[in-house]
């Protein structure tokens, strides 16, 4: 801990110490300061933030860190059943259900986990308002100074610097009112627009979209819209408003207004070709590429000249060809993921065989729906959300930490904008809240209501527990993550081997980059998985790890499966944060083998261990002497398991082995010339730690694998190496050896485009 963890943490001890007495204060109606020293006070505090962003370089970062109150749902009653409340009427600590509040920002907004802003009733009565989860990357403005907004079912609490604020989580809690709506009070009125017509409204909105004001230009037009515009101004500003809409990402919006300006354009008398565009750029983004393939075909036939149509066309053609067929061009997606920042790719998602069904006391799983092969590929998902943070650029960016004082833990950098990305793309977007809202969330109880006064309702508190749960760490690439960890000046083999698992832990960490997957949210756990992920920018690729029937349940791991963890201890990751045991095989197989047994397991392999550490020229120069001492420890870690290697695999004879031949290799030099271990012998080394993975291979006159074993990441250059040791001790089994090479690569970085610029081992 340096410094500034300490600073931090006592920070947040203060902090949580103030919120640990607000539960007593439940129900006060709390003195409160006068106007003029709050609003000074947030001023003040506004401008040591402005100062702050300003004196920020690229060495240094803010941690902005909130802490979560106790979920609570959203308002699901229309306005119209809600009363209003006043300031002098709010109580500590409680949700004011049934009523709203009308209130006027007084100060200009700032930004940390929320928007901020004190704002005043019409008492003039003031508040800091935080409002919870709101975009703030736009370019206007969401809580500017003099703009109206009203806040349903208020939640008055104890903030943790001490003072009382209205915080609001749920993006459908607050109603931000345009100017000149009629709920807002004659007093706070701009004064009456000389002409308050459909047309003015209209000009004032496409003012708005010059100043690239998306939200307020939307306002407007929506304002335009009940001021009983003529059919061919109802036509144009739906049109305009849904170029408005594309550029707030409020695609279903967006759709909605582009389809009516198509269907009203002949009527209008004005020409389709903008409407069908913008028809086709809203399906685009909804991923409904067949769809969007039509209307563009249609553009073109009409306006045969519109060169923007026809190379979005291309586009689409490409998407529905990837959706379609699950054909990727691999090696430019990782230039792509390589190139922009963040990397998400301009692709489309592709779902292979797959289908979710009920998978018993595990819920609902991810099964075949007809049989795959060893490598095949399941599915090649883009990211619902994906937030990115920059590991090698790794300073100079915000991190965001949210405490949960309830669960005692809380969320930390990319995880936490995860959040606000989802719950942003849903509320604006909710044709595709079912494909969120259906994940699995726990014990958490939503509400039933996707919507209320035409906006829909997205319960942050559902989301948050369902990215809890389902999101998914990952690196900018499963490959590049590889290269990055092994040394240049080693082999591939050499570093792989010896910590394959651990290198694997590391590409996932959540405290970068994650996403949301909604199909691959389905895939449950197990010890013994059958599936693998990787990634490339924010699309995952799942490939089947062994031949499956039609409808096997498909699983892959939630954290890695070595070191072994027990299944039923609490402080197992899967137990505390996901509420499971796993009863794999090796699970089961952990509780059936005696203390004893798990002990002479251990004894043996570090004793392997020590024997290869303490190799000497001499005793390195007696290959046969060292092959016979790891074949010997194999064969005695194997008497202490009671299954077959293919029902458990022995993850710890695999280790042992793996470490002792990575050991010796380095030993015998850089390239196998000057090999310590006889190739017949490494052959038969090598097939014995395939073995204790699962797998069930015929060596004879042909090399052929029966059965597919556990897929830990150094199984590719262990079928690297036996490639290379048959060259020396069976030349004609080469070729098979390269092509399950080539397959288990295929499994781990999800493509083999790539596999022939991987370091051969020899
Ligand atoms: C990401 S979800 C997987 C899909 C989930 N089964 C569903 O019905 O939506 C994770 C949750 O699935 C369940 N799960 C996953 N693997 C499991 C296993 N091996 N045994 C029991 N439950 C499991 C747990 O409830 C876990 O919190």
């Amino acid at each position: 801990m340096d410094t500034h963890d300490l600073e931090l943490a006592r920070s947040i001890q203060r902090r949580e110490q103030t919120l640990g007495n607000s539960q007593a204060r439940k129900g006060q109606r709390p003195a409160r300061p006068p106007r003029s020293q709050v609003v000074f006070r947030f001023q003040l505090t506004l401008m040591a933030s402005r100062v702050r962003a300003l004196s920020k370089g690229p060495q240094n970062f803010t941690i902005k860190s909130s802490f979560v109150p106790l979920a609570y749902v959203p308002c699901v009653a229309p306005l119209s059943a809600l009363k209003k409340t006043m300031i002098d009427d709010l109580l500590l600590e409680t949700h004011h259900r049934g009523t709203y509040l009308l209130a006027r920002a007084v100060t200009p907004q700032d930004c940390m986990t929320a928007v901020m802003a004190i704002v005043e009733d019409e008492k003039g009565d003031v508040l800091m308002a935080q409002l919870y989860h709101q975009d703030d990357g736009r370019t206007e403005d969401i809580l500017a100074k003099g703009m109206v907004l009203i806040i349903k079912e208020p939640y008055f609490k104890l903030m943790s610097d001490g003072g009382y604020g209205l915080r609001v989580d749920h993006l459908s809690d607050v109603v931000f009112l345009a100017a000149n709506d009629e709920r807002i009070p004659g007093s706070w009125q701009e004064p009456p627009r000389q002409s308050a017509t459909a047309l003015a409204w209209k000009e004032k909105g496409n003012d708005h979209v010059k100043e690239s004001s998306y939200r307020s230009a939307i306002m407007c037009y929506t304002r335009a819209l009940g001021c009983a515009p003529t059919p061919e101004e109802m036509h144009t500003i739906r049109l305009n408003r849904s170029l408005a809409f594309l550029k707030t990402q409020e695609y279903d919006a967006a759709l909605s207004d582009a389809e009516f300006a198509a269907n009203s354009a002949s009527s209008a008398k004005k020409p389709v070709e903008k409407a069908l565009f913008r028809k086709a750029q809203a399906l685009y983004s909804l991923e409904r590429y067949r769809e969007c393939c039509e209307v563009l075909k249609e553009l073109r036939l009409e306006y045969p000249d519109n060169t923007k149509a026809k190379s979005e066309l291309t586009r689409a053609i490409s998407r529905l060809a990837e959706q379609t067929y699950g054909k990727y061009p691999f090696r430019q997606m990782y230039a792509e993921a390589a190139s922009l920042q963040p990397p998400h790719l301009d692709r489309a998602t592709y779902l292979g065989p797959v289908a979710v069904q009920p998978a018993g006391s595990r819920g609902r799983g991810l099964f075949t729906t007809r049989a795959v092969k060893a490598g095949d590929l399941l599915f090649c998902e883009k990211a619902f959300a994906h937030a990115f943070v920059d590991k090698e650029a790794g300073s100079g960016c915000d991190i965001t930490m949210l405490i949960d004082p309830e669960s005692g833990g809380g969320t930390m950098g990319s995880q936490s904008d995860l959040i606000n990305m989802t719950v942003q793309k849903l509320y604006r977007n909710p044709s595709l809240l079912p494909l969120i809202t259906d994940l699995h969330h726990g014990a958490y109880q939503p509400v039933d209501t996707a919507a209320v006064d035409g906006q829909p309702v997205v319960d942050t508190f559902l989301i948050r527990r369902i990215i809890a749960l389902n999101c998914f760490g990952c690196p900018r690439s499963t490959l590049a993550s590889h290269q990055h960890n092994r040394s240049p000046s080693t082999s591939l083999t050499t570093t792989t081997t010896t910590s394959a698992l651990e290198k694997e832990k590391e590409k996932e960490n959540v405290f970068y980059s994650c996403g949301l997957w909604p199909t691959a949210s389905y895939i449950n756990h197990s010890c013994a998985s059958n599936a693998r992920r990787s990634f490339v920018g924010d699309m995952m690729v799942a490939r089947a790890t062994r031949d499956l029937p039609p409808g096997a349940e498909l699983t892959w791991w939630y954290q890695l499966p070595w070191p072994r963890q027990p299944a039923q201890s609490k402080s197992n990751k899967l137990h505390s944060h996901w509420g499971f045991a796993c009863a794999c095989a090796l699970c089961a197989d952990d509780q059936a083998t005696s203390p004893a047994a798990l002990a002479k397991r251990e004894s043996l392999a570090a004793g392997l261990r020590r024997y290869v550490s303490s190799l000497g020229a001499r005793e390195l120069g007696n290959g046969d002497a060292v092959a016979d001492k790891i074949k010997g420890v194999v064969d005695a870690m194997a008497a202490t398991y009671g299954a077959p290697a293919s029902e458990v695999p022995r993850l710890a004879v695999w280790m042992a082995v793996q470490g002792a031949l990575v050991k010796v290799l380095k030993a015998g030099g850089p390239g196998m010339g000057p090999v310590v271990v006889r190739p017949v012998r490494m052959v038969e080394l090598l097939l014995a730690a395939f073995a204790a993975l699962g797998f069930v291979i015929d060596a004879g006159a042909a090399l052929v694998v029966r059965r597919w074993g556990l897929l830990v990441d150094g199984v590719v250059d262990s079928w690297l190496l036996l490639r290379d040791a048959c060259h020396f001790a069976a030349p004609e089994l080469v070729p098979a050896a390269e092509g399950y090479a080539k397959t288990a690569y295929r499994m781990v970085f999800g493509e083999d485009e790539t596999f022939d610029s991987v370091d051969s081992p020899r």
